[in-house]
């Protein structure tokens, strides 16, 4: 046996300011689509590039614990826009008088419209009941799941892909119509299918429902500071 292990392989590449350019167009013209939707399918190469964008995301002590639901079966699709509806109800009723006519303006899904939903999981018990960098922070694991969803996200608007996370539902009802496991959270709902345009800003921003915070009120030095 060697004393020393092999050297690990490692890249040193830098990226050109033209591609440092391109990443932050994309992230920045990242949007959340919810009606644009072409019914035309996503290739399956498209489609496995954008997943292993997703699988290559960060996870605490490298869980992994994601799957991927893919659901194109318009009955299944019927049945989860139903949820949807029963609990965008409850949600309207839960605004004050004064805006819920803004919110039911507002269009906040695209399950039945676009082609493909995705629903984006962790199996908590993965790794078992160990895992490192999860032990006084069980909740670590769900945030991996979202790293992949972002990633994911990205990925997509890179191929011309719209994606829409809807969170409207009641969980339990979401878990019945996809039969996942109560070990498995359902992390994400997503809708996703090209579309021909991005708009340039968040809707809900160009909707008047709610503007972009300045980064700069969003910095702190050195601990919390509340405004004022
Ligand atoms: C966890 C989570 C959950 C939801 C969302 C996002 C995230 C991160 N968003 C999308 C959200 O409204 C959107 O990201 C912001 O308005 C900012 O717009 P862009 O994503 O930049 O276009 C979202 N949008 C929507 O129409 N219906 C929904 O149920 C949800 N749910």
């Amino acid at each position: 046996m060697p004393d020393t292990a092999p050297a690990a392989p490692v890249s040193a590449r830098r990226f050109t300011p033209e591609e440092r350019d391109t990443i932050h167009e994309v992230i920045r013209s990242r949007r959340d689509v919810r009606d644009e939707f072409r019914p035309d399918p996503i290739p399956d190469d498209v489609l496995w590039r954008i997943l292993d964008a997703a699988h290559h995301a960060p996870s605490v002590g490298f869980m992994q614990p994601w799957n991927f639901i893919l659901v194109r079966d318009i009955d299944r699709r019927r049945a989860v826009h139903r949820a949807f509806q029963a609990a965008n109800a409850e949600a309207e009723a839960m605004f004050p008088e004064e805006t819920r006519s803004t919110y039911r303006a507002l269009k906040l899904e695209g399950i039945l419209k676009a082609p493909l939903n995705i629903a984006v999981t962790c199996d908590r018990s993965r790794c078992g009941p160990v895992v490192l960098g999860r032990t006084h922070n069980p909740e670590m694991d769900l945030y991996s799941s979202v790293c992949a969803v972002q990633n994911l996200w990205l990925a997509a608007r890179a191929e011309g892909v719209g994606v829409g996370w809807v969170s409207i539902y009641n969980e339990p009802d979401l878990r019945a119509i996809l039969g996942v496991p109560d070990r498995v959270a359902i992390v994400a709902y997503l809708c996703v299918g090209f579309v021909d345009a991005f708009y340039a800003e968040p809707e809900l921003a160009l909707k008047g429902w709610r503007q972009r915070l300045p980064l700069d009120q969003l910095v702190m030095h050195e601990g919390w500071q509340e405004d004022g």
